[in-house]
């Protein structure tokens, strides 16, 4: 609440002053002209939103008995009719939140989403043209499971929550779309839009992933800079691990020892090819488990090929495969049984994407992968990539698809970029694909097969 004033007036006393208040209404202080929005907005059943109206048409609102409260948005500098007075003489709970156009924060939407959510309903809130208002009463809306229209209670099937979506956070674009079928005000002032999308986004993707049911965690080689997953149940102890790298086998394998972690997968989203999997030689220290690869990738070594759609379980959890070629023709993106989380190997970065340029590399198809398998997956779902170079950790499909400066391209706008990105080779390249199309092994002078770097 530090990034705003915040006073609650106390309901009045009993002994209220009846003519003698409305003398203390300040007076209008220039000749503003009033807001357009001069008569109370429904956004839902108990929050109206109203512009600045001369003092009586307030009196005549506040005093028919409807509302319990109002929060008033205006700063002291602005000129406007308070309508603390009011509220103090029908005895209405009254906030005074200032919310500055120019100082727009992700606390000052927590700020008004507690405020909103707190004061007694039916509430109004007001501003000078209803803009800011109605961009606090949005925040609500999607923040208040009681308060989004859906199926059960006369709402649009399609503004109700997803059962994916499984926290009560109204995603940003559903919310959008109730302000537009509302028109509401605060749509025509382009800053408060994106301070309402970008607050929308950013608790839509932190809500709703804490799962009681599911171990994982996140690891990192900053020499090629993978990331490397492990899942597991947290119930059966089954697990898998994701995109692992040679050079971490001990720190896997100790980690997996101290979660107590019985390993079903070792996943590989692709043929690597600036860094040697761990999956072959984890096979010589490990017993129970398979390594996985795409079934595109037929003629190279993995325990288990699987085809788009396979469902790879450990415990009562489960990833499915996802086909999303383009970086190479076998790329696969995990995505988690509840579509919370998805796993993308080199098909999809951080803002990027996968290279095109070796490999078979394909643009096209990586686009038309990225969007129809991965951007079709639930605004909320994480995002995990196989790399990031600039220290960024996960990002969502809503984050991706709107800020990804290439995939935010159209297709011939992309196939041109991906052509001239001019990437140096990676530096492992002649030697990382060898190796990872036997699984992390390589042969030894007398042909056999042996764990690449540790020869054992
Ligand atoms: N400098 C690194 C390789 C960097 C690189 O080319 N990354 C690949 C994924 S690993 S094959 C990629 O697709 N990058 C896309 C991009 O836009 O950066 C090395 O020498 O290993």
């Amino acid at each position: 609440m530090s990034a705003v004033r915040c006073r609650l007036a106390p309901i009045a006393s009993s002994s209220l002053p009846a003519l003698a208040a409305t003398s203390r209404l300040p007076l209008l202080k220039s000749t503003r002209l009033f807001s357009t929005n001069t008569t109370p907005k429904a956004v839902t059943s108990t929050v109206d939103v109203l512009g600045n109206v001369p003092t009586l048409e307030l009196q005549k609102l506040l005093e028919g008995g409807h509302y319990r409260s109002v929060v008033n948005l205006c700063g002291p500098e602005e000129d406007y009719i308070s309508p603390a007075n009011l509220c103090e003489k029908y005895r209405l709970r009254y906030a005074s939140l200032p919310v500055d156009s120019n100082k727009l924060s992700f606390g000052l939407g927590e700020s008004l989403v507690s405020a909103l959510s707190t004061m007694p309903h039916p509430l109004l809130v007001q501003c000078q043209s209803a803009s800011r208002a109605s961009a606090a009463a949005l925040l609500h809306v999607a923040s208040s499971p009681h308060e989004q229209p859906d199926a059960g209670s006369g709402g649009t099937a399609e503004l109700s929550m997803s059962p994916e979506s499984k926290g009560t956070f109204m995603s940003p674009t559903k919310a959008l779309k109730f302000a537009e079928e509302k028109e509401l005000p605060f749509l025509g002032k382009p800053p408060l839009k994106q301070w309402v999308e970008r607050y929308l986004c950013a608790r839509h993707v932190s809500l709703g992933h804490e799962d009681p049911n599911l171990f994982f965690r996140q690891l990192f080689d900053r020499e090629s800079c993978t990331f490397t997953y492990i899942l597991a149940d947290p119930r059966t102890r089954e697990g898998i691990i994701i995109d692992p790298v040679l050079e971490h086998l001990d720190r896997d394998l100790s980690l997996l020892d101290e979660y107590g972690i019985i390993l079903k997968y070792a996943l590989n989203t692709h043929v690597h090819a600036d860094h040697v999997t761990s999956t072959g030689c984890m096979k010589a220290r490990l017993d129970g488990f398979r390594s996985v690869l795409s079934s595109g990738y037929s003629s190279a070594r993995a325990d288990l090929h699987v085809d788009h759609d396979a469902k790879l379980f450990f415990g009562d959890r489960y990833v499915v495969a996802r086909s999303t070629p383009g970086h190479t023709p076998g790329c696969l993106t995990f995505v988690l049984d509840d579509h919370s989380k998805a796993f993308t190997g080199d098909a999809l970065l951080i803002r990027g994407c996968g290279r095109t340029d070796f490999q078979s590399g394909d643009s096209e198809l990586l686009y038309r992968a990225i969007w129809t398998q991965i951007f079709t997956l639930p605004e909320s779902c994480l995002l995990y990539p196989g790399h990031d170079y600039q220290g960024r950790e996960c990002s969502s499909v809503w984050e991706e698809k709107r800020y990804n400066p290439r995939l935010t391209k159209s297709l011939p706008e992309f196939k041109e970029l991906m052509a001239n990105l001019g990437l140096p080779q990676p530096k492992l390249i002649e030697v990382a694909v060898p190796v990872n199309l036997e699984d992390g092994m390589a042969k030894i002078p007398s042909g056999e097969l042996r764990c690449f770097g540790c020869q054992g």
